[in-house]
């Protein structure tokens, strides 16, 4: 919409700290290429299975799962056994809801037009409350992660020799001739992981659930293949992935429809400089509209409509892929600063995603209508959670730990 009001590079003028909009694919490539360079792609993150177990005790019960509130624990488990060796929560409870509050709560903070950033002097006086608000969070973040990096480091010995991103850092924190990591730098980068990695990823499962529950049949496609490459006996293995090529077009077009960053994360210009005959001073932010460039009629055929089918080899988007090259499809971002858990993302969404369709049926409450709404944040949500209901598609046996 943006794009097609106001052409695909928009500017504005907001005083101390302009901001220029990129929303086309060209746009954003020339944009993200002149600013940044040196792209490289990371290497990728190991996949740990997550427990459908009480999926399955609640499908037994009747009752509905609340699809975010799991998701963004089986991802923080995910990233927990990653960094530190150990899941971080339980499926449900009063630690994983704070969590959950924490997480959500930054990222809407985090997204809000803060009065203070555009007029600096009278940041101080904080006129929405959103610092004061960010402050006590982060002493709740900052709490959190000194209690888990102290057990983390009085069970070291249990590692010895297989060491996680935790033990790695600690034993890097001194560089010759380099400043040595301190425990507030070592916070934030497990802070950023969590923060960066939990809610990006879950809300990408959630979308595609409330699309293939939209779509049964989607969904059903999606259930053959896997049938056919799995079987009915055993859960999802990481190894299966590669042969599923429906359901990776189904996380590519459940990123190209909602991109999880819509805004991308801003840039700063820190010199005055040229690009494609727009003249971008000092100090000016730049935003790249991934949400619009995903929807661009111009590059897709029917934007609107959730088709995987696109993605598929033979179609004519089918050598698209989300990597950071094609700037038609971009919800990790691009160039020098693209996502650092690309791969950990791709491989987590497809995992999840594929073995909660592979080992559920899934349904809406009695009378209950599907709400695809939005809602405003860092982080693309839905406005109103997927609640569903899960019938059990294998043999009890495959559902135990
Ligand atoms: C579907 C999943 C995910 C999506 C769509 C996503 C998207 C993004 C986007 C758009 C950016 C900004 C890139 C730019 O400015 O060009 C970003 C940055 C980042 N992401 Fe992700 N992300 C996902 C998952 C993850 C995961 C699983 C992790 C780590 C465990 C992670 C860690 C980071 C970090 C550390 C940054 C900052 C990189 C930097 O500034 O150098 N992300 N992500």
């Amino acid at each position: 919409q943006m794009a097609r009001k106001y052409g695909p590079v928009m500017y504005l003028k907001m005083g101390t700290c302009d901001m220029v909009v990129a929303s086309s694919p060209g746009a954003a490539s020339t944009f993200l290429k002149t600013l940044d360079h040196n792209f490289s792609n990371r290497p990728p993150g190991a996949v740990r299975p997550i427990l459908p177990t009480d999926m399955f005790q609640l499908s037994r019960k009747g009752e509905p799962v609340v699809v975010p509130e799991m998701l963004l624990c089986a991802m923080a488990n995910l990233i927990g056994q990653k960094s530190l060796s150990r899941r971080v929560f339980a499926t449900h409870g009063s630690e994983s809801n704070e969590f959950k509050y924490m997480v959500v709560e930054l990222m809407r903070l985090a997204g809000l037009f803060n009065v203070g950033d555009f007029i600096p002097s009278i940041a101080w006086m904080d006129l929405q409350g959103i610092e004061g608000k960010m402050k006590r969070l982060h002493n709740q973040f900052d709490g959190l992660l000194t209690k888990m990096i102290e057990e983390h480091l009085s069970t070291a010995h249990e590692r010895e020799g297989n060491p996680d991103f935790l033990d790695i850092v600690m034993a890097n924190r001194e560089v010759p001739d380099g400043p040595e990591l301190t425990m507030t730098n070592i916070k934030a980068l497990l802070l950023n992981w969590f923060i960066a990695g939990t809610d990006t990823s879950a809300g990408t499962v959630e979308w595609a659930l409330a699309e293939m529950i939209k779509n049964p049949r989607i969904l059903d496609r999606a259930q053959k293949e896997m049938d056919r490459v799995i079987g009915k006996n055993r859960r999802l293995e990481e190894s299966d992935l590669p042969n599923l090529p429906y359901l990776q077009a189904i996380c590519k077009e459940t990123l190209r429809l909602h991109p999880p960053v819509p805004l991308s994360i801003p840039r700063v210009s820190v010199d005055p400089c040229e690009v494609n005959g727009y003249y971008i001073p000092k100090n000016t932010r730049l935003f790249v509209n991934i949400w619009a460039i995903g929807r661009d009629p111009n590059v897709w055929e029917d934007p609107m409509e959730f088709n995987p089918d696109r993605f598929l080899r033979e179609k004519i988007n089918g050598k698209i892929e989300p990597w950071g090259n094609d700037f038609e499809l971009i919800p990790f971002g691009a160039g020098r600063r693209i996502c650092a858990g690309i791969r950990m993302g791709i491989a987590a969404v497809e995992y999840i995603l594929g073995t909660l369709v592979h080992s559920f049926d899934w349904r809406l409450l009695e009378g209950a209508a599907l709400d695809m709404g939005e809602a405003f944040g860092l982080v693309l949500q839905k406005a109103v959670p997927l609640s569903a209901v899960v019938v059990p598609r294998l043999p009890t046996s495959a559902y135990e730990s």
